[in-house]
């Protein structure tokens, strides 16, 4: 069980997270959702020790992670995706899947053979020898959900990763999602369409100016009048 317990993120004068709490179990999708600005993407920039927060602890049940760097975070279990994918653009897809799963793997061999396990499992081994940056975005946000995966997550923080893809696509990512869960990740993600995370996730946290403002079931959260009057406005 991953928990953030009461976290703060501050920015000079704008408190981007407020004394946030969410938890997230294995074989679970847990949704955070929130208007722009809420504070979402900088949750899970201190969930993966991008970002140290100003309060507050990020916990593996009883083993702190706060404060751990982006690489030791990895190497505990926690992976995340951007928003917008930032994979090396001049390297091929496949050495950007070897340069993850080197966090995983001394061994070259080791690392590569298990680079070809997880590019099998993005669909994008045939396109392994190509630059990532000529990729198209729906493969480059694979790519970025490959580079995760390579590093052996428990956890794995997706941030946006529908967003720009077309409705092939989405249904590819979340059938990659489902099986993710159904192997016993524990999966976290951001995402504004509301539709899929509403059929997707487990459990929904909604944020509203860095705050927790509702937490629940989809039913519950998207019949919570706070919840309905902050950000859903009426609309589900
Ligand atoms: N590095 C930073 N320095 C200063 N302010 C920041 C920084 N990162 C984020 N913020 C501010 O913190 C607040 C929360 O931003 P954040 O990106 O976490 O929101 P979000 O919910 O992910 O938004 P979106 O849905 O648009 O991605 C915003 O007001 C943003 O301008």
């Amino acid at each position: 069980m991953f928990e953030v317990r009461d976290v703060t993120k501050r920015f000079g004068g704008l408190t981007a997270v407020s004394d946030a709490s969410l938890m997230v179990d294995s074989g679970e999708i847990v949704g955070v959702i929130g208007p722009n600005g809420a504070g979402k993407s900088t949750l899970f920039s201190v969930i993966a020790g991008v970002l140290r927060p100003d309060e507050g602890v990020v916990l593996d049940g009883e083993k702190v992670l706060t404060g751990l760097r982006p690489y030791r975070m990895a190497r505990a279990g926690v992976a995340r995706t951007f928003q917008t994918p930032r994979p090396f653009g001049a390297l091929t897809v496949r050495e950007n899947m070897v340069a993850a799963a080197h966090t995983v793997h001394r061994s070259t061999a080791d690392a590569h053979a298990w680079a070809a396990e997880c590019l099998e499992r993005i669909g994008l081994t045939e396109l392994a020898e190509v630059a990532a940056s000529t990729l198209p975005l729906g493969m480059r946000k694979r790519l970025e959900v490959g580079r995760a995966l390579a590093t052996k997550p428990r956890l794995l923080l997706l941030d946006e990763v529908l967003g720009g893809l077309n409705p092939n696509e989405i249904d590819t990512m979340v059938a990659l999602i489902r099986e993710l869960r159904q192997s016993g990740m524990a999966i976290c993600m951001v995402e504004h369409a509301m539709a899929i995370i509403m059929s997707l996730c487990d459990r929904i946290y909604v944020i509203d100016h860095g705050v927790v403002i509702s937490t629940g079931t989809p039913q519950e959260v998207s019949s919570d009048q706070q919840v309905i009057d902050a950000y859903l406005g009426g609309s589900v």
